[in-house]
């Protein structure tokens, strides 16, 4: 299996290019543009013959010859998308554009990591995947959390549309190995204040 992995430099990114290429039936090519991932996170797999990994931008176009899309490419901690929300909104809606446009055109089945975040501040608990969301519009957070609703907006569309094969993971808080201790996020927050 041919396999693109977007954002297989960041955290989560690079532990599922781990468990890919465990198959040895799998070639595994990650696009990253290290805004907030590391090709240290991925120094095991460079050079070995099932792997490539390429220096890109999702908001420009990629064209590769893969049967899967694993599409993470997004900064997700609050520090780095508010640093520059226009690009983390372009990231999020013209970067799932463009790998919607290659699953179509390659025939792939693509997966987008959403997040909690596409429920805002939530007025039920727990989410069930049904719930629509309480969501500021317009806050300093939309960039993220609007943006991955238009992603998986876009990734339905193309799925009524096209017929493209899609999948959507919202993640919620996680924690682990590669995460950056400053990331900002709630888990690494309280083990950084804890250890300092
Ligand atoms: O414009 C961008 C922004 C980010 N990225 C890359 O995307 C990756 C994101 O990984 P991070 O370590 O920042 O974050 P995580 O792995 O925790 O995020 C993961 O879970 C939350 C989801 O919203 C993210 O889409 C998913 O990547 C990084 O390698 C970063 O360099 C791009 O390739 N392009």
């Amino acid at each position: 299996m041919r396999i693109l992995v977007t954002g297989g430099a960041g955290f989560i990114g690079s532990h599922l290019v781990d468990k890919l290429m465990e198959n040895e039936k799998n070639e595994v090519i990650v696009a990253d543009n290290y805004f907030t991932g590391s090709k240290d996170n991925l120094r095991k797999w460079i050079g070995h013959p099932r792997f490539e990994l390429i220096r890109h931008d999702v908001t420009q176009p990629l064209l590769v010859e893969v049967d899967q899309i694993y599409h993470l490419a997004c900064p997700a901690s609050p520090i780095f998308y508010k640093y520059n929300p226009v690009k983390t909104i372009k990231t999020n809606v013209i970067g799932t554009l463009n790998m919607l446009g290659l699953a179509k055109r390659v025939g792939a089945r693509i997966l987008l990591t959403s997040t909690s975040e596409v429920y805002g501040d939530p007025l039920i608990h727990p989410q069930p995947e049904t719930y629509w969301g309480n969501v500021n519009p317009i806050g300093v957070r939309s960039c993220y959390d609007e943006g991955k609703r238009v992603a998986e907006t876009l990734m339905f569309d193309y799925h009524r549309q096209h017929g493209i094969e899609i999948r959507i993971a919202r993640i919620f808080n996680t924690y682990g190995p590669r995460m950056n201790i400053d990331d900002g996020r709630v888990v690494s927050n309280f083990i950084a204040q804890a250890l300092r």
